[in-house]
């Protein structure tokens, strides 16, 4: 209930509506309530009165009931779609900010489609049951009590054959409802598994398709749906007896009504307008015993839909600002690793005791075999996690005391591979910049030896790129991620090196665009490529995590260490084909 709380917080707001709604609906009700009451006396006035007029004035408040009602149900069903759908809308953007401020740990602990599937199944649910769920208590708990006091009034005698339906109905609901429940958590448990199947398969369609594993895939979705059938199917075997079971009840409880109800008619003890009501009155009150028994199914199925939304809702981010971080305006571009030891798990650390520094403007190159811990180093200085023992500096600060967000901003990434936006170009570069001039954009894509190439697309700056930028080559790709960066204007550049080659006039275009990035900023370049390390003032040469090495090129190559060794591997992708050409 405490979870369920939480989601109705985003309905605070709305606070005023959701009464007006709920005043709408109790009328509604109560004018259910009274039409019975006025059948009877039309029965009367005609069966046993013979009253014409009395007929006419009947029927002339039947008529303004119903259309008092039907304005009131138009009220509270527009108002209430409209407040779900907000809440749901709020919710949904709450849920979506809140997992981008969760920290890396949360993104690899998880499949995307998995929490696609809790964004859109499971808030699906919670949005049904917050309209419908407290609608149905309100109308149907004013529906019963009032009729059932009307019924107790008109005759009491039929009222106690009614309340014999309630325990077996009560019985019911409670050996099901907990059944229902555990099974609406499998069936949303297994669409998620699926959904993460679609996710992998939407997202890595080229592998799937070159290793001709669309059969494979099939069959992974196929048994993630079936399971989910599965579950569902036992779903339906006890949801489907809810309705007849009722109505068999129902119908039994008026058979009876039927009988002792006529007989009283008979020896005159009741009125035939009243026999009529009382049997409105049983129909009306049976739809709320029904749906009480449905409603505890459902507010379990929502209580699982809420349990799976706010397990996410309520991860905190590992990595924190704290209240009194530093706000670097105008960062200067000395990083240093002060022993800093590091693990994705803390007990199996993937970068140990790494100590090096470098300086405002510096250019540092890091290399290293596979798996060395070169990119981990680079989400150390992101601060995507916090180091487990020594420390990250920014101009002689711990990047943990610093505003993250201030510090960022002063930061760029050109990642190996590029995955653009979807949208147009401009927006793809703009995403340095939001705010940049058309001058600022035009002089970012020159600079990174795009402009040509974006002046032939068929719309220039405003062609949309297909999503994940299909549509441009690699080489493209880069240059608009180097735009962006370049527009961005950062303090610390941060280069992964494409490890793919591209062509010869490509690359030269690319490798020109980069020198102009990196000219006057402090940059970290996880380096593929021998004119990088050529040019870069120091060299780090990590192995399992360690710094082995560190120094220039000819000062390494002269140490006949593991750089040495690495180079004669053909480390770069650019190095020549053996030791002495280079020499
Ligand atoms: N999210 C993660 N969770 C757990 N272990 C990880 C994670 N990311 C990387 N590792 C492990 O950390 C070690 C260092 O990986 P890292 O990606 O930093 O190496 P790298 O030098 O960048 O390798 P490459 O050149 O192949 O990209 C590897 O053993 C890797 O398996």
């Amino acid at each position: 209930m405490k979870e369920f709380a939480k989601i109705l917080r985003y309905a605070k707001p709305y606070t005023k509506n959701i009464v007006f709604a709920f005043l709408c609906l109790a009328l509604t009700s109560v004018i259910t309530l009274i039409l019975p009451l006025i059948v009877r006396n039309v029965i009367n006035a005609v069966v046993v009165q013979n009253n014409a007029q009395a007929l006419n004035s009947l029927t002339f408040d039947l008529v303004v009931l119903i259309a008092f009602q039907m304005v009131f149900g138009v009220t509270t069903n527009y108002i209430l779609g409209f407040v779900g759908n907000r809440i749901t809308a709020d919710f949904r953007m709450d849920f979506f900010g809140h997992i981008q401020r969760l920290s890396l740990s949360f993104f690899h602990g998880r499949r995307v489609g998995e929490i696609l599937s809790r964004m859109g199944n499971d808030i699906t649910v919670i949005q049904k049951a917050l309209i419908s769920i407290p609608v149905a208590v309100l109308r149907q708990t004013i529906t019963l009590l009032g009729g059932l006091a009307i019924i107790l009034y008109l005759n009491w005698k039929l009222t106690g054959l009614i309340l014999l339906i309630l325990p077996p109905l009560m019985l019911f609901a409670r050996v099901f409802g907990k059944r229902l429940k555990d099974l609406s958590e499998q069936v949303q448990d297994r669409l998620a598994k699926a959904a993460v199947v679609l996710e992998e398969m939407v997202s890595s369609i080229k592998v799937v398709k070159s290793y001709t594993r669309e059969p494979h895939e099939q069959k992974r979705f196929e048994s993630g749906i079936e399971d989910a059938f599965d579950a569902e199917v036992k779903k339906v075997k006890i949801s489907a007896a809810f309705g007849p079971f009722i109505l068999f009840l129902t119908f039994l409880v008026s058979t009876a009504l039927v009988w002792y109800g006529g007989r009283q008619v008979m020896t005159g003890t009741t009125t035939p307008g009243e026999l009529a009501a009382f049997f409105l009155y049983a129909i009306i009150i049976a739809g709320p015993i029904g749906t009480f028994v449905r409603l505890y199914t459902q507010v379990q199925e929502a209580l699982g839909a809420i349990r799976r939304v706010n397990e996410i809702m309520n991860l905190e981010p590992q990595v924190t600002t704290p209240d009194n971080a530093v706000a670097l305006e105008q960062v200067e571009g000395r990083i240093e690793f002060d022993h800093v030891t590091f693990g994705y798990a803390p007990e199996r650390p993937v970068v140990h005791d790494i100590h090096f520094d470098i300086a405002p403007g510096e250019r540092v190159a890091l290399v290293g075999p596979s798996g060395a811990g070169k990119s981990t180093l680079i989400q150390l200085l992101h601060r995507f996690f916090d180091v487990d023992a020594g420390m990250v500096r920014i101009d002689g600060h711990d990047l943990r005391e610093l505003d993250l967000t201030a510090f960022l901003k002063q930061m760029a990434l050109v990642p190996q591979e590029t995955l653009l936006f979807g949208g147009t170009v401009r927006d793809n570069i703009l995403y340095g910049k939001l705010d940049a001039t058309e001058d600022e954009l035009k002089r970012a894509a020159q600079s990174a030896n795009a402009e040509d190439f974006i002046r032939n697309l068929e719309n220039g700056y405003g062609t949309i790129v297909g999503e994940k930028g299909v549509k441009l080559s690699g080489g493209e790709r880069q240059r608009i991620a180097i735009a962006r960066a370049m527009l961005k204007d950062p303090r610390i550049l941060v280069l992964d090196e494409a490890t793919s080659s591209l062509d010869n006039q490509s690359e030269s275009l690319i490798q020109d665009a980069l020198e102009k990035l990196m000219k006057g900023r402090t940059t970290f370049i996880i380096a593929h490529r021998l004119s990088t390390v050529h040019t870069a003032d120091k060299i780090v040469v990590l192995e399992k995590g360690r710094v082995v090495e560190i120094g220039t090129h000819p000062e390494l190559m002269a140490k006949e260490g593991l750089y040495h060794h690495l180079y004669s591997l053909r480390l770069f992708d650019d190095a020549p084909l053996t030791l002495e050409e280079e020499a």
